[in-house]
């Protein structure tokens, strides 16, 4: 669909890639509302973007909060017309340490916030966007775009919730896509590499620039957020993309050892 005045709710908003995907929307003319629970960051993120910008703080493992975000969206814009899933964390643990199994906390965590709250997203969004009338160009009504991950496939010590997560999002992409298409709503994920973010300094040092040294392939160096951003706003532009998950991981594939 075309972005000029369209809506576009942002998950992640404060952060990485979530950030980056509000810019590219922006500049592409839509008016952006960014979802994060760091208020001080989603702050920064409406002084940057200015009038074209709503934010609200919301938890995505929190149904109330989202329906209540969403709600806020509508009641700002009037409209939803295209959801971008960024929220994330990656909270690692090994499946045994110290003769400990993996909490259950964490295990719960991770599912909450990364698969339980990308659906949260998509169920009220959807609900959003059958409210509008078809795109007078496309006959959209939507676009709900999802971040999954080269994880889903390719786990790293420590990443059993966070892979599992990962390979939810992309395991849920088509049959939600089957769901809405009656209603002209698109879903794809993107499935990215090693991208330079706050959640990537969580890697030990060593291991992430081993990493990129050692397994990915050109170019050389880990992804920006305005590069996956640019995916984003292709997707949502680019009506013929639906029900697929898209990697942009410049090649990159785990050696075993
Ligand atoms: C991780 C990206 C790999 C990319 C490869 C290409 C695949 C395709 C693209 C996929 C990219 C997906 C990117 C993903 O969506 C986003 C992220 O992954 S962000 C990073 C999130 N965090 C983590 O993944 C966990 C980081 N690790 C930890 O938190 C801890 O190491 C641990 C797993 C909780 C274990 O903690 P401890 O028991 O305290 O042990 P140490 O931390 O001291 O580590 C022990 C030992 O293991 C080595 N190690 C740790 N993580 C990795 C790893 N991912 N790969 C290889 N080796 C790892 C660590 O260096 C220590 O080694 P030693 O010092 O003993 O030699
Ligand atoms: N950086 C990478 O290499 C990489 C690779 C593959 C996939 N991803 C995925 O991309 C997405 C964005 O990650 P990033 O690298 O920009 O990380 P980031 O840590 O920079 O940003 C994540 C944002 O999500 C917010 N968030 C966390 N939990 C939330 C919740 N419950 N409700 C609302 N907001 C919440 C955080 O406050 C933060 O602003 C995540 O889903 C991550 O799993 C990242």
């Amino acid at each position: 669909m075309q972005l000029q005045d369209k809506v576009a709710v942002v998950t992640g908003a404060a952060s990485g890639l979530g950030l980056g995907s509000c810019r590219a929307l922006a500049a592409a003319g839509a008016r952006i509302v960014g979802f994060d629970r760091d208020a001080d960051r989603l702050a920064a993120l409406r002084d940057a973007l200015g009038e074209q910008a709503m934010t609200a703080v919301v938890d995505v493992a929190d149904e109330a909060s989202v329906k209540a975000g969403i709600d806020q969206a509508m009641a700002a814009f009037g409209a939803v017309h295209v959801a971008v899933n960024c929220a994330g964390v990656a909270d690692s643990a090994k499946t045994v340490s110290k003769g400990e199994p993996f909490p259950l906390t964490t295990w719960n965590k991770v599912i909450a916030v990364n698969l339980t709250g990308t659906f949260n997203i998509i169920r009220f969004a959807a609900v959003a966007m059958m409210r509008n009338a078809p795109d007078g160009d496309t006959g959209e009504r939507g676009v709900i775009i999802n971040t999954s991950s080269g994880a889903a496939w390719q786990g790293q010590v420590g990443q059993a919730a966070y892979a599992a997560s990962k390979a939810g999002v992309m395991g849920l992409t088509l049959p939600v896509a089957r769901d809405l298409a009656e209603h002209g709503i698109r879903v794809v994920s993107i499935a990215p590499g090693l991208f330079d973010t706050a959640m990537v300094a969580g890697l030990p040092p060593k291991v992430s620039q081993s990493i990129v040294d050692r397994m990915i392939l050109y170019p050389n160096r880990m992804g920006r957020p305005d590069e996956f951003a640019a995916l984003v706003r292709h997707i949502a532009e680019n009506t013929y993309l639906n029900a697929t998950t898209i990697s942009v991981d410049a090649g990159a594939r785990m050696q075993a050892r």
